[in-house]
């Protein structure tokens, strides 16, 4: 089961320039469930009601209603959309999200023609099915996908490229021509500049993406241009987006493979490929270069070099300097809550409340969400190398209330899951806010280890989306300055669904006005059904 926008899976690509406002109208057709659209990247300053977060943003679209988004794009860059609400990005809602340059600006780059890729990973289980496993006890975990998609067409108990290797496990897909599962081909002509955009928007899976015979220039990332760096291949984070650039200096007389793996997890799922096509070749001429192999799922300190090559294109803003009055530790932990498997963030593992956070906020519900702030850091003596001495963690829904265009570092800290010698890759995204990578590290966060940011001598890249390396921490930062209440968490779907995740808020004093439409549930949809007609529902 899948679910579709417009009859169309993945939805369909959006495409604006910096400056427009786009409306999008979603009517929400699924019978029994809410809906919402995040539009992932794109900061909603002064509208943090078009966010598209259920309990953060606005209450779920109800079955048969109809919602208008309504928001500007400011930024160019490579960014997609997808639900918000339980697991529904795992059940296929998502599709591309385009921002050109304003009409007669330029990038900071050239190229003479372009090609999308929205990677994503499917499982045949459905995701009300996984979203049960998750919160059973025992748990059942989602464990690896069936396959990993390139704009929603991938395959399955077949390989395209088996012929490659008489070893293989699958057999060879036979490809008549014209198959929903064909591989996406990309047509090019020889010695030109392609630009590639790649999205990442898996449930799970971390990935890695290269192109046979080609090198690749990096050249944006989460909607930011970093300084152009050449690599084989490029390790892309759920969440994550980034454009390259390659140049079709290969011999003509041959096409090639684009392959996508996983990395940070055993994999156990094939390959995704795509064809890069030399015209005039035809299509149908297989490559005779096997598909670039994934680099090993497990070498880290490869990945780590891959992060620490992004930087911020020279001429960019740096970030300001630290305000030490605001430094947030987040540790990040497996826990369990009366026998559930959960996530928790300095031992509390977020539930989301039934009032959005904006609207409490904004009309001061105080009975809509915990009112004692979560801890701003974890005890000293928490041993990151183990798992939890006590795993029992607490459910939570207070927030972190950041004083308005104050300069906030956060650190988050991974940590041993409850398996011992286990600890897993988290990619993290903040909604509202671009944050600036300051470095990443090994161990366990020791005060004094800011120099290593500066001796790095980096220039800190912008960006929406950071991986956490297993048994390692990430130095973000960010400036409070989007009025509204924003979630901040692991974009693996399962995770955020298992309480991996904060919500932090700032200046709603400042926002005029919260529309009523976004509020028909929960106290908010009390208040404002009691007087009359100014109610929703
Ligand atoms: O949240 C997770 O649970 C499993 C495992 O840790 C327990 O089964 C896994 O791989 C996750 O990422």
């Amino acid at each position: 089961m899948v679910m579709g926008i417009n009859g169309e899976f993945p939805g369909p690509g959006l495409r604006a320039r910096v400056g427009d406002t786009l409306q999008v109208n979603v009517t929400n057709k699924l019978h029994t469930e809410g809906v919402v659209i995040h539009w992932h990247g794109i900061l909603q300053k002064g509208r943090p009601w078009a966010d598209g977060t259920a309990s953060i943003s606005q209450c779920a679209i109800a079955p048969g209603e109809t919602f208008l988004y309504s928001f500007t794009v400011d930024k160019a860059g490579t960014y997609f959309y997808h639900g918000h609400y339980g697991m529904q990005r795992s059940a296929g809602l998502y599709g591309s999200l385009i921002v050109d340059v304003a009409e007669g600006e330029k990038e900071p780059f050239e190229y003479d023609g372009e090609f999308n890729l929205l990677l994503s990973d499917w499982w045949h289980k459905s995701v009300h099915e996984q979203e049960v496993g998750l919160s059973s006890n025992p748990f059942r975990w989602i464990n690896e996908p069936q396959s990993l998609l390139i704009n929603g067409r991938g395959q399955y108990n077949c390989s395209l490229a088996s012929r490659y290797n008489s070893s293989a496990a699958l057999p060879e897909c036979s490809l008549g021509g014209g198959e929903q599962w064909a591989p996406n081909v990309l047509k090019v002509l020889p010695n030109k500049t392609y630009r590639l955009r790649i999205a990442s928007t898996t449930s799970l899976a971390s990935l890695n993406l290269a192109i046979g015979g080609h090198n690749v220039t990096v050249v944006e990332a989460d909607g930011n241009y970093v300084q152009p760096f050449s690599t084989t291949d490029v390790d892309i984070y759920s969440g994550e987006t980034y454009s390259v650039l390659f140049t079709t200096n290969q011999n003509p007389d041959e096409n090639y493979w684009i392959s996508v793996g996983v990395r940070g997890r055993l994999p156990q799922t094939p390959q995704a490929l795509a064809l890069v096509n030399y015209l005039p070749n035809h299509a149908s001429k297989f490559p005779t270069s096997p598909p670039p192999v994934t680099p090993q799922w497990d070498d880290y300190n490869r990945s780590k070099a891959f992060s620490n090559r992004i930087q911020g294109l020279e001429g960019t803003t740096p970030p300001p300097p630290a305000d030490y009055d605001r430094r947030i530790m987040l540790l990040n932990t497996q826990n369990t809550i009366d026998g559930l498997t959960v996530w928790a963030i300095n031992n509390v593992s977020l539930s989301f409340p039934p009032t959005p956070y904006l609207g409490a906020l904004k009309y001061g519900i105080k009975a809509a969400f915990d009112q004692t702030p979560p801890p701003d850091t974890f005890p000293d003596w928490y041993d990151i190398m183990s798992p939890p001495a006590n795993p029992n963690a607490t459910t939570g829904n207070a927030i972190y209330t950041l004083d308005f265009n104050s300069t906030v570092d956060v650190i988050l800290q991974n940590a041993n899951t409850l398996q011992p010698n286990d600890s897993e890759i988290h990619p993290w995204h903040m909604h509202g806010h671009n944050f600036w990578v300051l470095g990443y590290g090994d161990g366990k966060f020791q005060r004094g280890d800011e120099k290593l940011f500066e001796k790095a001598g980096r220039r800190p890249p912008l960006k929406n989306t950071a991986v956490i390396f297993p048994f390692g921490w990430t130095a973000l930062r960010f400036v409070a300055d989007n009025p509204g209440a924003w979630p901040f968490h692991c974009h693996i779907e399962p995770h955020l669904h298992m309480g991996m995740g904060v919500v932090i808020a700032e200046g709603v004093e400042f926002l005029a006005d919260v529309p009523r439409e976004t509020l028909s549930c929960g106290l908010t949809g009390m208040m404002f059904s009691g007087n009359g007609e100014e109610g929703h529902n």
